[in-house]
């Protein structure tokens, strides 16, 4: 068994299909200064069908998945046309007398070595956007065939070193079960692709891909848990098909209580909204029954795109989102842009410490021109329903009070020009710094609500960088200290009469339920697969034994002890109704 990272939840079964490195043989020879013209000319042929080619694929993943994946390619156009890669590249056949093969590869090389080292996610998958857009242009300039998929077999399990978001997007998922990558991360555009097709896979592999698995290897890969399986015993196959099987079937069940109220056994009701990025993953989480949008990360409306979203263009996706939740809450989170989430065409400063330097509310209050647009666009599509504001990363209540000066600015303006908005805009903020734990009850006379962003809050509490695969094993949401905390804002907010959210990943584990429940949580957002088994959860426990549950893991010292307490609980109420057999 290898473990390896979980991208794309569900489970394939399935041969292998190897896919090669995507290299080519270059011409090894110089050019005469004469046809120097020529050789610029062949180049931005080159450029010109690649351009056409990236359109193309566009417009077929814009009707396959949605303009949100599709968006992908617009940062592909853009590397085409970066100044930087272009002069890279006409330098080399300028000064060298390199022919434009040689010259794009060595501008790849130079490029990607360079993002490379810098150790950081995000700059890796510009990498590996550098390195497809390059390829794709060198493909054109050599006249080469696309490295293309075994159409007429059986479907299989693609193989690859890494996976850029135009190879995806050929893929036909009734024929790719599943994909394993060595390079890249779950945050990667391709990741989010596999997510949005549906299709299994894991991503991370240390070693030699070569020496790992061949072409016609049997595999099994658990989306959801990153296990790897290669050539595995007929056991392993049977209770893996039989997991996947029932995984199946579960989701299906599970669709019939999507119109459910969630509500506890003893009759306890806990909001269950969703986290969304884009319009499309909102329709997901509809049919998965949510009740509104607890988190709106807009954050990725400034990404993939060449300049920042005018306030029209954000007006009209916050509109469009709380016109389709008809009725339920909008929770609109302003720009939490920084830490490994950059743009392309803004450059940040570069940072020792990105996750906690200048980003979230800090970029902002910097910017309050930009600022100030998103507030304005939020507030016109507040016209249009229920929408709440909430600032992200906040530390004190300056920030909070400075936010809320060029709201109201916002809000003057919109009043002067006779744009309609809704008055008193109901106002909330993460709370994610541990400074804000602290100050919780001083912050919470500030604000109408509370969200809890227990990812950030994990990893500031307890100095473990949530993107370091090294420490993984330390972060750990059920620490005592993170007990305590949650405990600590629970009570500031009630005593001021005010509701918390939770919007980290750990809403979304089944097990952490009774603490939600013990604490007099109101509303958990989660993400669009988390809604149904949180929800199924609810259906089986009772509140009061979770606030008993609560109180005994108060007294426990160590995680295990308390994890160990959250998952008995969790398979008893299961397997008091018969729902829930051990997996493996
Ligand atoms: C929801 C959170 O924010 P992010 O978008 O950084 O994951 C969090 O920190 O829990």
């Amino acid at each position: 068994m290898i473990q390896a990272l979980g991208a794309s939840q569900g489970i394939a079964i399935g041969k292998a299909f190897v896919l090669p490195h995507w290299e080519w043989e270059l011409p090894d020879q110089k050019i005469d200064v004469a046809d120097l013209a020529k050789e610029f000319d062949r180049l931005y042929e080159g450029i010109r069908r690649s351009k056409t080619e990236i359109n193309q694929m566009r417009t077929e993943l814009d009707e396959v998945v949605g303009s949100e994946e599709a968006s992908i390619f617009d940062a592909h156009l853009a590397i085409l046309e970066d100044p930087v890669f272009m002069y890279e590249i006409q330098g080399i056949i300028q000064r060298q007398y390199k022919v434009a093969e040689v010259a794009v590869k060595e501008a790849i090389d130079h490029f990607v070595t360079m993002f490379d080292l810098l150790d950081d996610e995000y700059m890796k998958e510009r990498a590996l956007d550098i390195k497809d857009v390059g390829n794709r242009l060198l493909k054109h300039l050599l006249g080469a065939p696309d490295i293309s998929l075994p159409e007429d077999t059986q479907p299989f399990v693609l193989v690859v070193r890494e996976l850029s978001p135009s190879q995806l997007v050929h893929l036909k998922p009734d024929l790719v079960l599943g994909i394993v990558t060595m390079v890249g991360s779950p945050t990667s555009h391709s990741a989010i692709m596999a997510r949005a097709f549906g299709i299994p896979m894991v991503m991370g592999l240390e070693g030699k891909l070569e020496q790992i698995i061949g072409t016609g290897d049997l595999l099994i890969i658990d989306g959801g848990t990153g296990v790897l399986q290669v050539d595995p015993s007929s056991e392993t196959v049977a209770r893996y098909t039989d997991l996947r099987r029932r995984q199946i079937s579960q989701r299906e069940q599970l669709l019939s209580i999507a119109e459910l109220p969630a509500v506890t056994k003893d009759g306890v009701s806990l909001t269950l909204a969703a986290n969304i990025s884009s319009l499309k993953e909102l329709e997901a989480a509809l049919s998965n029954g949510a009740q509104g949008v607890g988190l709106f990360r807009t954050e990725f409306l400034y990404m993939d795109r060449n300049q920042f979203p005018s306030e029209q263009e954000q007006f009209e996706v916050y509109r469009a989102v709380v016109e389709k939740i008809k009725g339920e809450t909008l929770i609109i989170r302003t720009l939490d842009i920084g830490g490994d989430k950059q743009l392309d065409y803004y450059e940040l400063p570069e940072e020792e410490n990105p996750f906690l330097g200048f980003r979230a509310i800090r970029f902002s209050l910097d910017r309050k021109d930009l600022f100030k647009t998103q507030l304005r666009a939020i507030l016109r599509a507040s016209h249009f329903g229920d929408v709440q504001i909430m600032y992200p990363l906040i530390a004190s209540v300056d920030e909070v009070r400075e936010a809320n000066t060029v709201l109201a600015e916002a809000e003057r303006e919109l009043t002067e020009e006779g744009i309609p908005h809704q008055a008193n805009i109901k106002v909330g903020i993460m709370i994610e710094v541990p400074a804000a734990v602290a100050i919780a009850d001083m912050l919470a006379e500030e604000v109408s609500f509370f969200s809890i962003g227990t990812n950030d809050l994990i990893q500031f509490t307890l100095a473990v960088d949530r993107m370091n695969e090294q420490i993984s094993h330390l972060y750990e949401p059920y620490h005592p200290a993170i007990l305590r905390m949650l405990r600590t804002v629970a009570n500031a907010a009630h005593k001021n009469g005010i509701p918390v959210n939770i919007c980290g990943e750990i809403a979304g584990d089944v097990n952490a339920l009774p603490i939600w429940l013990g604490l007099g949580i109101e509303e958990l957002s989660l993400s669009a697969q988390a809604i149904l088994p949180v929800k199924e959860s609810m259906l089986r426990t009772k509140a009061s034994e979770s606030r008993q549950l609560l109180e005994e893991m108060f007294r426990c010292k160590t995680a295990a002890e308390v994890r160990a307490l959250a998952s008995q609980f969790h398979m008893e109420a299961a397997m008091a109704l018969g729902n829930i057999k051990p997996l493996i």
